[in-house]
């Protein structure tokens, strides 16, 4: 099995960026023509457009890592992780894709143990690129390769004493989510989809993004490197951080709140998930 020791992180997701510049250029040349949209069995859409870049990523992956397995949203369940093993989502924010609010991202994570060690988060339709190894570093998306990217470093905020900026899904609310942003001064709710929502955290754009309803390995394990190495967290019930590679589990993951300030974690209090505690 090919191994990444020895390998810089931050080289491993320059390359990341690279494979997501290509992912995101077939995404944005389908966003006009979605004609065969379906319903999978957790009632999220996908399209064609999610398993074209999803084909291209793994072909990417294989040729730069060979025998890595990749767990793929649209794939996942042909796949047995490993010591190392990538996180694929091809198109994070599918329903905003289809709706063309333009807020959707690829995401690639690869995990070490049970933790990212590197990622990327392209925003296509936004010209955003962030990617993360031992720092975190965002970019404009430039029109070619040969053109290059414009890396300046990602840093977090410190939280305002009051009027809190956080970031709540477009699609997918719920009550638990609602309670445990109640008990903090949120000043501004902005409604984001796909992981654009850990990054603008790591931007310093933003404080907090809690999410108590379903989401998977795949949508979180790229923001959360990208946000952890800008000086955030990313933390579930307990206040301990996401772990990833749970097959048993479907990658389902458990309520978590992502956080800019690390104070803001003692005010939070997060329902602990039967299905994944
Ligand atoms: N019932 C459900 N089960 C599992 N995941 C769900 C879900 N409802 C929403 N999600 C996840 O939430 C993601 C969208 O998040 P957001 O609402 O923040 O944009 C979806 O990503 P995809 O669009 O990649 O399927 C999907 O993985
Ligand atoms: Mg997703």
């Amino acid at each position: 099995m090919m191994r990444f020791d020895g390998q810089n992180p931050d080289e491993i997701a320059l390359k990341l960026a690279h494979i997501a510049w290509e992912a995101g250029r077939i995404l944005r040349g389908m966003e006009s023509a979605i004609v065969d949209k379906r319903i999978k069995d957790d009632g999220t859409p996908t399209t064609a457009a999610d398993l074209a870049a999803e084909h291209l990523i793994i072909q990417r992956l294989d040729e730069a890592w060979r025998g890595v397995p990749v767990v793929a949203e649209e794939t996942s369940s042909s796949t047995q992780t490993d010591d190392y093993f990538f996180l694929v989502d091809p198109l994070d924010g599918t329903g905003d894709f289809i709706h063309g609010t333009g807020e959707y991202s690829v995401n690639i994570a690869l995990i070490h143990g049970n933790r990212p060690m590197a990622a990327v988060v392209a925003a296509p339709a936004m010209g955003s690129v962030w990617i993360a190894g031992d720092t975190a570093r965002k970019s404009p998306l430039p029109n070619g390769l040969e053109t290059g990217f414009d890396w300046r470093e990602a840093r977090v905020r410190p939280a305002p004493e009051k009027d809190l900026v956080a970031l709540v899904s477009r699609r997918h609310g719920d009550m638990a989510t609602e309670t445990c942003l109640s008990v903090l001064s949120i000043g501004t709710r902005r409604m984001t989809s796909s992981a654009l929502k850990f990054c603008l955290i790591a931007s310093g754009e933003a404080d907090v993004y809690v999410r108590c309803g379903p989401t998977m390995e795949w949508d979180t394990a790229a923001g959360d490197h990208i946000l952890t190495c800008a000086g955030g967290s990313v933390v579930g019930p307990g206040g301990a951080p996401l772990t990833y590679g749970h097959e048993g589990r479907g990658y389902r993951n458990g309520p978590f709140a992502a956080i800019g300030d690390a104070a803001l974690a003692t005010r939070l209090d997060l329902p602990v998930s039967a299905s994944v505690a």
